[in-house]
């Protein structure tokens, strides 16, 4: 591989959310001038509410809501109105927020009536890409615009989680997960070959917290889901993070453009 992921490192999450309204803004003209929409794949965790911080902003520049398509990199199998659910998380933090009267984006939820089945679960939502990303006898694997992650502290990114066998996963685009480390247990997920084959993903981790597992991905990889994705992406993969995240971590960081 002869491009690395870019690192940005900002301040503290306010600079960052300039930034990633820019590089969220492009990755969006970019979709619509190839297909007309913006296919965006994002994450639960912390992210939903840094997205908000980034698009709810004022700004010069356009967030084209009607022309996004939604998507969950990965959700936990519970009812869309649950506490779990990250579809009630951006709901919560991000959609139900939109300035009144804006034509809102096209959110592609799991089908709650197969919570019960989780195989069914992540089946049924691949059908959601396939019809959106053309059928999949003429398509191998979707291509995302852009997917939006979360790095959590073991180096786990959508349900994907360190070790487990579902990082082997070559032919589902979504599979079930019934024993995440991460409560809820049972969870759908983008499976590894989608991820990286998606036209940009961009990863936001903030916090001391997270310095240690940056370390680790940056530094030695070690197999980590987080070093798979930036392996298999190269520069197609930014990560968005604050000076605190990435202190000691030797790994050259850029200064932020598009
Ligand atoms: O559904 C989930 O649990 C998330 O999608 C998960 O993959 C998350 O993105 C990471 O755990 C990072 O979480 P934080 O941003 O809260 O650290």
């Amino acid at each position: 591989m002869g491009k690395q992921a870019n690192l940005y490192a900002f301040p503290g999450v306010d600079s960052l959310a300039v930034a990633l309204r820019a590089y969220v803004l492009a990755c969006q003209e970019a979709g619509i001038a190839r297909h007309g929409v913006f296919k965006v794949g994002v994450s639960g965790g912390s992210l939903p509410k840094t997205l908000a911080a980034a698009l709810l902003a004022d700004g010069d520049d356009t967030v084209k809501w009607d022309r996004w398509e939604v998507f969950f990199a990965d959700e936990r199998a519970v009812p869309l109105d649950h506490a779990d659910s990250n579809y009630a998380l951006l709901k919560a933090e991000l959609l139900d927020k939109l300035p009144a009267g804006t034509a809102p984006p096209l959110v592609h939820t799991i089908s709650p009536e197969y919570l019960d089945d989780t195989q069914e679960l992540a089946d049924q939502y691949e059908q959601t890409l396939v019809r959106s990303f053309a059928s999949r006898d003429s398509v191998k694997l979707p291509i995302f615009d852009l997917l939006l992650l979360g790095c959590g502290p073991d180096g786990h990114t959508c349900s994907l989680f360190p070790g487990h066998e579902l990082l082997r996963e070559t032919s589902a685009w979504v599979a079930p997960i019934e024993d995440s480390p991460k409560p809820p247990p049972r969870r759908i997920t983008l499976t590894l070959p989608v991820v990286r084959h998606s036209v940009r993903v961009a990863f936001v981790a903030t916090g001391a917290g997270k310095q240690g597992i940056m370390k680790e991905i940056f530094e030695e990889g070690n197999g980590l889901p987080c070093a798979l994705v930036n392996e298999g992406t190269g520069d197609r993969c930014s990560w968005f993070v604050d000076n605190a995240a990435v202190e000691g971590v030797s790994y050259p960081k850029r200064p932020f453009s598009l």
